[in-house]
């Protein structure tokens, strides 16, 4: 191998390099969700300093990546089933196609829609028995996620106990505001860390790890805005359902609004396109759902995307000149 023709000091040199660069890379990429180098580049620069601890034993310093197991892998997390699968959305790239879709919805006696922001961050979904917190997961695959209850129970926005004492299934988002994103980058570059592409990004890898210390100092925030099954519920409506949440001590997003038309629909989908920016969360389009429970019920879901909701996505922002 390339080694053979390196002095002892030489390969003393590089060993004293590669280490620093292999433990930040492992970080990254097993305990931060964010893999910031090619899995080959890690694993060839790995065995490099594998060989020279082999052939130079008296080398090897009990801090070497060799010597320790890499971070956690997600697939620590212990699996939790989503009896009701948490779906995803379909997408629209413009208020055509949201007509399109709009006018495919079957008129509900209710006859209205509800319009929310779709937030960038992570899916998950709160299980509460008698009003207490007994679980909390992310989406997974949709059928099966990973329990990050004790992560979750960081997030200050998230309630222990409800005020009434219900047997739910809350879903929605966690993210991390933009402020946090800025603060958390500039401290990682301050300390040679890899920093996070963008909040959802940093939300991920600061929920997916079993280093519960690490995601509490993240100011994690969340949105609530579904149920798995609204019967515990005494409101009917979309609308209704995100006031019921913050009732019970969940933190909703009160940008939502109810629009009986696609003219309404399209004024909201403008007036947000322009706050967007002045937003103090990443936001990636809105979400018009059918504002009547049971006729979201009844319409019910693809294996992927539920029929009685869809995302319009905004057209991506020119970059950062
Ligand atoms: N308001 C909403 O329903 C909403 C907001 N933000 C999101 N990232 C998502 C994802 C699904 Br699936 S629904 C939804």
């Amino acid at each position: 191998s390339s080694l053979d023709s390196l002095t002892k000091p030489e390969a003393e040199a590089l060993a004293a390099k590669l280490r620093p660069q292999l433990r930040t890379w492992g970080e990254a990429y097993y305990s931060e969700d964010a893999p910031t180098v090619e899995d080959s580049v890690y694993d060839q620069q790995y065995a490099q300093l594998v060989a020279i601890e082999t052939k130079y034993p008296d080398l090897i310093t009990p801090d070497s990546p060799t010597q320790n197991v890499g971070g956690t892998v997600a697939s620590d997390f212990t699996k939790v089933p989503h009896e009701i699968p948490m779906l995803s959305l379909g997408d629209v790239f413009s208020e055509d196609e949201l007509a399109d879709f709009v006018d495919h919805i079957t008129e509900n006696e209710a006859g209205t829609y509800n319009c929310e922001l779709k937030i960038d961050g992570l899916a998950i979904s709160l299980r509460y028995v008698d009003g207490k917190l007994v679980q909390g997961s992310t989406r997974g695959n949709g059928q099966i996620g990973e329990d990050i209850t004790a992560n979750l129970k960081t997030i200050p926005s998230i309630p222990t106990e409800l005020t009434r004492p219900l047997t739910i299934e809350v879903r929605g988002e966690c993210y991390m505001p933009k402020q946090s994103f800025i603060e958390l980058n500039n401290r990682r570059d301050a300390e040679g860390k890899s920093v996070f592409a963008n909040p959802r990004n940093a939300a991920a890898g600061s929920l997916r790890q079993l280093n519960t210390r690490v995601t509490a100092e993240r100011k994690l925030s969340t949105f609530m805005y579904n149920v798995a099954d609204y019967e515990p519920l005494n409101t009917r409506t979309q609308s209704g359902l995100i006031d019921e949440l913050a009732e019970l001590g969940f933190t909703t997003n009160p940008q939502y609004r109810v629009a009986h038309n696609m003219a309404e629909i399209d004024a909201y989908i403008d007036e947000y396109t322009q706050q967007r920016d002045d937003l103090s969360y990443g936001i990636d389009g809105i979400v018009v759902k059918v504002n009547a429970l049971p006729v979201q019920r009844s319409m019910g879901a693809t294996v992927k995307v539920p029929r009685w909701a869809i995302a319009y996505k905004f057209p991506p922002e020119e970059a950062e000149t």
